[in-house]
């Protein structure tokens, strides 16, 4: 049996993660943690894995916190920069053998988008990227959308491909945030879960490669995944595609 606690288990995620460790195979549900809670309570005598869902302002201390109490770690919530990457990269040299795995998304489908969407990058003059989720989502623009501007202008720059043209003169806002050379635009309607849509463009054509997750649950086999995975990639490592067979 794997022992699963959960940090930020009040939480839309947190809720789900609860439910689906409660319901897999093999997993059996340890402690779990909500804001002003002590995550210090979570030890490795009652935990294998961690899975982390809470905010991004608190979601390196919760890290660092599990990290230092010696249980291997899933985190999906979002606001992760290389600099507080680097923060548990130093960490973890003082646990040889742990693991912290950082998803930007657990959605297969989403997964599978940026795939496709950096494959397809240096074919393309211009790229674009649309994310829209519900409103009560507290970061713009969303974690995948800034990790799969990151694929893209990375794949464009392997392929020697210059700047995406754009001849704004005057922007009061509406070209989006430019991540890495590449426009982001977030949308927040009520309805939508989330969302994203990588748009291609070149003279008289246009590709359009878009992923929906109606569902907290199309999170939930991803989130599994790593935490069986949990240990078997010692260090710090990002995104599930990693996990998958691509
Ligand atoms: N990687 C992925 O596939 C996905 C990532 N997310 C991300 O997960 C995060 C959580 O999203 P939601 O569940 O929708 O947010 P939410 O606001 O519903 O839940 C966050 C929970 O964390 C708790 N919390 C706040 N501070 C805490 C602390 N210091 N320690 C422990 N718990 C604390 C809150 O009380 C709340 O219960 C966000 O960053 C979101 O972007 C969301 C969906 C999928
Ligand atoms: O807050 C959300 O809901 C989501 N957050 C993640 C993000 O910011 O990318 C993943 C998914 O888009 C849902």
């Amino acid at each position: 049996m794997i022992r699963v606690s959960v940090i930020g288990a009040k939480g839309r995620m947190g809720q789900h993660v609860v439910a689906a460790v409660r319901n897999a195979k093999y997993m059996e549900l340890a402690l779990t943690i909500d804001a002003g809670e002590d995550i210090t309570a979570i030890t490795p005598e009652n935990t294998d894995v961690a899975v982390e869902f809470s905010v991004p302002s608190a979601s390196l201390e919760n890290v660092r916190a599990l990290v230092k109490s010696g249980v291997h770690v899933v985190v999906g919530t979002t606001g992760w920069t290389e600099e507080k990457m680097d923060i548990v990269r130093a960490d973890l040299k003082e646990h040889p053998g742990l693991s912290v795995f950082i998803a930007p998304n657990f959605a297969i489908s989403t997964v599978l988008a940026e795939y496709f969407a950096a494959q397809a990058a240096k074919y393309f003059e211009s790229a674009e990227i649309v994310e829209l989720h519900h409103p009560d989502k507290v970061d713009a623009p969303s974690g995948t959308a800034l990790h799969t501007a990151h694929a893209l202008a990375a794949a464009r720059q392997a392929a020697g491909m210059p700047n995406i043209p754009d001849n704004t003169q005057t922007d009061g806002g509406s070209r989006g945030q430019v991540v890495d050379g590449i426009h982001v635009h977030a949308v927040r309607l009520r309805g939508l879960n989330a969302h994203e849509e990588i748009l291609f463009g070149n003279a008289g054509e246009q590709l359009v490669i878009r992923a929906d997750s109606f569902d907290r649950t199309s999170f939930m086999p991803g989130v599994l995944l790593a935490v069986r995975k949990a240990g078997t990639r010692a260090g710090l490592s990002v995104g599930l595609d990693q996990y998958l067979d691509l």
